[in-house]
């Protein structure tokens, strides 16, 4: 499928809004995502903070420019929280994105996921497993946090998920795919190492709460252009990685420096629909 040169030029547009509006990006995540996200907003321009707390919520969330919840370790005051946050967000119009981790690794975690999704988040991104589960709001096979399905086989699950809960869902993997229930498009940057580095799916969705936070009248397109930007990250921190733990490195530093002349030359993102 052929490559969209116009996509490049939106992608690099948004990331420069970014650096320069600098969003302050409000995070309710898991323990293990931490670090990698806030340096992952930190290297893109945005502003991260990691506030939980249900007693600070309504001080605090009306001054973030968007919101993302991930339920990677999930404990009922945490919920608390993150339903406050998220329903808060959605009463004043900001936008608010989802990372359902491990949906189906238990019901209490499947019941959380589905709750939060009647708070109307902007964006859903999961890995195919997450998304295929979510879907079939039914318990699956797969218990843990990676993937054991490919995104291309979740591409009707993600387009009926986004139909029943008006958000955009996206699906990471080897391509990304992207939907808003009709249209679906894929992003074909990124390396295969990024799976061996905990919590780069985490990070990834973080970043398209930025990138939504700078667009969010276009969350579809801001959704993509993150997921190519990250994606676009990881191939040339890929370049110098000797293994994951370079990568990690490396993937940030690549983030940081991405310049304009890559953006248009290598984002690729493919219509599918
Ligand atoms: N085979 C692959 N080739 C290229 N990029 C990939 C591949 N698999 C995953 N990625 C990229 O790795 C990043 C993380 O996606 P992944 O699907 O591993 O998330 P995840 O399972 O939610 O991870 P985590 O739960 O550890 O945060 C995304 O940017 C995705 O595009
Ligand atoms: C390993 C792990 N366990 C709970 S959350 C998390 C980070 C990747 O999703
Ligand atoms: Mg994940």
């Amino acid at each position: 499928m052929e490559r969209e040169t116009g996509r490049g030029q939106k992608a690099w547009k948004l990331l420069t809004e970014l650096r320069e509006r600098s969003p302050l990006i409000q995070c309710i995540t898991n323990f293990v995502s931490m670090d990698l996200m806030a340096n992952t907003l930190l290297a893109a321009g945005a502003s991260p903070a990691m506030l939980h707390s249900l007693q600070e919520i309504p001080d605090f969330t009306p001054h973030a420019h968007a919101l993302c919840i991930n339920v990677g370790t999930l404990s009922p005051d945490w919920l608390s929280s993150m339903k406050s946050a998220a329903s808060l967000a959605t009463q004043l119009g900001k936008p608010w994105v989802l990372d359902p981790v491990a949906v189906s690794a238990s019901d209490f975690r499947m019941k959380a996921c589905l709750e939060l999704i009647e708070l109307k988040p902007t964006v859903i991104r999961g890995n195919a497993s997450e998304i295929l589960a979510l879907s079939n709001a039914s318990m699956g096979p797969d218990k843990g946090v990676d993937s054991s399905h490919r995104s291309v086989d979740a591409v009707e699950a993600a387009k009926s998920l986004a139909q029943a809960s008006s958000a955009i869902v996206a699906v990471s993997g080897a391509v990304d795919i992207i939907t808003d229930g009709q249209q679906v498009v894929g992003v074909n940057n990124g390396v295969a190492m990024l799976q061996q580095i905990t919590a780069t799916g985490c990070a990834v969705t973080a970043l398209i709460a930025a990138f939504v936070a700078v667009d969010s009248l276009h969350a579809f397109e801001a959704t993509a252009s993150a997921l190519s930007i990250f994606g676009l990250a990881g191939e040339i921190g890929m370049d110098m990685a000797r293994g994951p733990a370079s990568l990690r490195m490396h993937l940030i530093d690549s983030l940081y420096g991405l310049d304009q002349a890559t953006v248009f030359s290598r984002v690729n993102i493919t219509n599918m629909s």
